[in-house]
């Protein structure tokens, strides 16, 4: 379990983080989105105790970072796939961090074994490919078996495979019942990854939420297909729904897909197709931070 509470991070004037209290629960997915510069790496870095807030606090299962002896065998961290020594070893690299915190060579090759890399474990870091100091950085996070991992944009600069890798292991981890806190800023990559979401913009929160309850507050409407067209319509329209016809289909707003459902069946009519349609989340998302991209490029009148 990861929480801030009242979390504040100023730069100067400048609040990276601002009030921000959130909790991020064991056994799903979160996705922590917002535009460039909404505060993600700040937060997270400071849930790792990587920054000191300016006020409020961030605790990783009811305790700050800086508390824990040994935090590896707390948290866990994907931050920045380049911060391991170039010239070193991808399996020494691991065992230094691993001794830190009283971590067997065992487990080093377990992880190195776990995320692909055991036929690498002799090459220098240096000379890795980003995909392969990706899943180093992963196996640097799992070191200590942690029930608590933060992964800041972990899919940027992999190719296909190495981006449905890592997407199947967040999965994995968190039906494990483990806390698992992805940065992001493309909602269309959360969609297929997380089950909630935290968006924050300009170091606030703007939603918390399930990728579920998004979809249906932006539900545009319900599409329809029913051989007693023009009956239905008329029996949705006097419970409220505003209807119109496309394709020789009905569109159907205000009334929820089972309460259609419930309304043809009621009357008998039978119905083919019911199908909730919702704006797209990378549209739904768009919306929601509109007011706080940090630098929009400005229209060009043509
Ligand atoms: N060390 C620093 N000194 C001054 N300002 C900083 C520092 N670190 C971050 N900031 C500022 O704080 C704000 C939040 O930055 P942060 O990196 O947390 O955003 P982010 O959501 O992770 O963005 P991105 O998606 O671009 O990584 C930005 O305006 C950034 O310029």
């Amino acid at each position: 379990m990861i929480e801030t509470r009242h979390l504040t991070k100023r730069y100067g004037a400048h609040r990276a983080v601002d009030d921000l209290t959130i909790q991020v629960t064991p056994g799903h997915v979160t996705g922590f989105l917002g535009p460039n510069g909404a505060g993600k790496s700040t937060t997270m870095r400071a849930i790792l105790g990587l920054d000191r807030p300016t006020s409020g606090e961030a605790l990783v299962n009811g305790r700050r970072y800086a508390g824990y002896r040994r935090p590896l065998h707390e948290v866990g961290a994907l931050l920045d796939a380049g911060a391991a020594h170039g010239g070193r070893r991808a399996r020494d690299h691991l065992r230094v961090l691993a001794r830190s915190n009283g971590i067997g060579d065992r487990r080093v090759d377990e992880v190195l074994e776990l995320v692909g890399l055991a036929g690498a474990a002799r090459r220098r870091v240096g000379v890795l490919s980003l995909g392969m100091r990706q899943r180093l950085g992963v196996a640097a996070a799992l070191l200590g078996d942690p029930g608590v991992l933060l992964f800041d944009e972990p899919v940027n600069g992999l190719d296909p495979e190495g981006i449905r890798w890592i997407r199947h292991l967040m999965r994995d981890l968190a039906g494990e019942g483990r806390t698992v806190l992805v940065s992001s800023h493309l909602m269309s990559e959360m969609a297929l990854t997380a089950d909630r979401v935290i968006v924050i913009g300009r170091g606030r929160l703007v939603l918390e939420a399930s990728v579920r309850e998004l979809r249906a507050r932006f539900r545009e409407d319900v599409l329809v297909r029913s051989p007693e067209r023009a009956e239905l319509a008329a029996v949705l329209g006097a419970a409220g729904a505003s209807v119109t016809t496309e394709d020789g289909a009905l569109l159907v707003r205000g009334l929820e897909p089972a309460e259609i459902a419930d309304l043809a069946a009621r009357r008998q009519l039978p119905v083919h197709e019911l199908t909730p349609r919702s704006a797209s989340l990378e549209d739904a998302y768009l919306r929601l931070t509109e007011d706080s991209v940090e630098y929009r490029a400005k229209e060009t009148a043509r």
